[in-house]
This record gives C-alpha cells, structure tokens and sequence, in this order.
C-alpha cells in the first residue's frame, strides 16, 4: 500500500534521514522504531507531504505522491497524526471528530452523524458533547484518532499515542489499534512503548542517525546486535551476551 524508496532529508549540515526505505502491506500493522532524534518524525513529515524530501520518492496505492500537500494526500487515503495533540479546544468532542469528517461529508448533518458513529467506534459516546479542552491525554489520544479516521482515510501514520498513558491506558489504546486495523485499515506507527509494538506490529523498521539498520519481526528484532547497540551504546550487545550489564 505504502512504498517509500530513498528517501533523505537535511536541515542544514545535520542528515535527519538519509536514504531510507520501507514498505507497509495492506491490512498490516508496522512499527517505526529507533532511539530519540533518529529521524522517524521527520519521515513521517516526509511521507504526509509535511517536508518534501530531499531525494526518493513515496507511492501510496500505486501513485507517486512525492511532494504533495498534505491535504492532497488526505484526499487520497492517507493522514497523520501528531505526537503532541492538539484539539480545537473550544470545541466539543463532536466537533473536532467533525472536522476530519467534513474532508468528504461536506454537509453538517451527514459530518456529525459520521462523527458520532466514529467517537462511539473509539469508546468516546459518552464524552461527544464535552468540550475538548476537558479531556485527559488519553482522552486526546483517542480524539486525534477519531478525527483521522473520520477523513475516510484507509492509511493511518500513528505517531507515538501511546506517549504519556498509564499501562492500562496502554492496554485500551492497543485494544482500539487492533480493532481499526480489523475494520481495514492499514497502520504505521512509531512507537517507544515496546510492549505495545511487540503485540500489535507484524514488521518493524529502525532507524538510527537516519539510516534504516534494520527490519524484521519486532520479537527478531530485540536481539539484533546492531538495534541493541544503537538503543544501549556501542559494545553493548556483546556485554549481553556475555552475561555482564549492557
Ligand atoms: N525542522 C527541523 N530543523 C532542524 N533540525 C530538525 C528539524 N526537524 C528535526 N530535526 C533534527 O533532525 C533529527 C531527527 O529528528 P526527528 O524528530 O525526526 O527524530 P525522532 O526519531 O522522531 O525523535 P523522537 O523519538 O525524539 O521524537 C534530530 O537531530 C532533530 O533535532
């Protein structure tokens, strides 16, 4: 569904990503790991048309979208949400889910009916008429969820929900990815919170100072030398398998 090939990106002299590559099959969950600062929110920018990229290019459903705008990329299927979420806070839950939904409903009635359908989707039936400004961070996680899915977008770029919850916010959240990708959609996530990626994704890439090192199985992928290292230093891998301390 998603096919990123050589992408790079510079701001200045620093290489924030350099000639990544990556794949994401229809129906499935993928992960975008690697340590902080290695580059995963600026592919994410990269491929949601945010940051036009340096070099490479990105097809979705087979058609070249390098350089598009976002909105452009939305109405084709595609959307992202963001680490640090921000709702229209004078608005109510309702609302803010109707304004992903107004990208294809354009009239008011149809909007908020899909809107309601959609925050009820995500466990939020009971808060629709509160204000978004009340709601807790795992409240705004979901929100940011319901209004991406309300644009009708079969692809989803997740970036860190999870960031911030408790461990059975975790749990519910991880419940709430499951079920979306059941109902057909396509998922990419980065995601620091392992145990969520170990039970939701089929494949997961690394990046490390911008250069993808690995992919493979998440449960693979933990005992990679080169992925241990990049998380735990260089030599750590070694020190592990020789019974010491990373
Ligand atoms: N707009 C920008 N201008 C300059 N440098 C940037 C910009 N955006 C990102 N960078 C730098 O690019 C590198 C990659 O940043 P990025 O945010 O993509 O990493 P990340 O893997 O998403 O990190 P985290 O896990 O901490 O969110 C970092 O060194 C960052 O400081």
């Amino acid at each position: 569904m998603l096919e990123v090939r050589n992408i790079s990106k510079s701001f200045g002299g620093l290489k924030a990503v350099s000639d990544a590559s990556l794949d994401v099959p229809e129906g499935s969950i993928v992960a975008l790991l690697g340590p902080n600062g290695a580059g995963k929110t600026t592919c994410f920018t990269m491929i949601a048309g945010f940051t036009k990229p340096d070099t490479g290019t990105v097809t979705f459903r087979g058609e070249d979208i390098t350089g598009l705008a976002p909105h452009q990329i939305c109405a084709r299927g595609m959307i992202r949400t963001f680490q640090i979420v921000q709702p229209f806070a004078g608005l109510t839950v309702e609302e803010n889910i109707a304004v992903g939904a107004y990208l294809h409903h354009h009239d008011r009635a149809d909007a908020t009916a899909l809107a309601r359908k959609v925050g009820k989707q995500l466990g939020m039936g009971g808060m629709l008429d509160r204000p978004a400004a009340s709601l807790t961070i795992a409240g705004r996680k979901r929100l940011e969820l319901a209004r991406a899915l309300a644009t009708g977008a079969k692809l989803l770029l997740l970036d860190e929900v999870m960031a911030g919850l408790i461990p059975s916010e975790v749990t519910e959240i991880v419940g709430i990815i499951r079920q979306i990708r059941d109902e057909g959609h396509t998922i990419l996530l980065i995601e620091h919170v392992m145990q969520a990626v170990m039970s939701l994704a089929e494949t997961a890439y690394v990046l490390n100072y911008g250069e993808m090192i690995a992919h493979a199985p998440p449960k693979e992928l933990v005992q990679d030398p080169a992925v241990i290292e990049a998380y735990l230093g260089h030599g750590a891998a070694t020190r592990l398998q020789e019974g010491g301390h990373a």
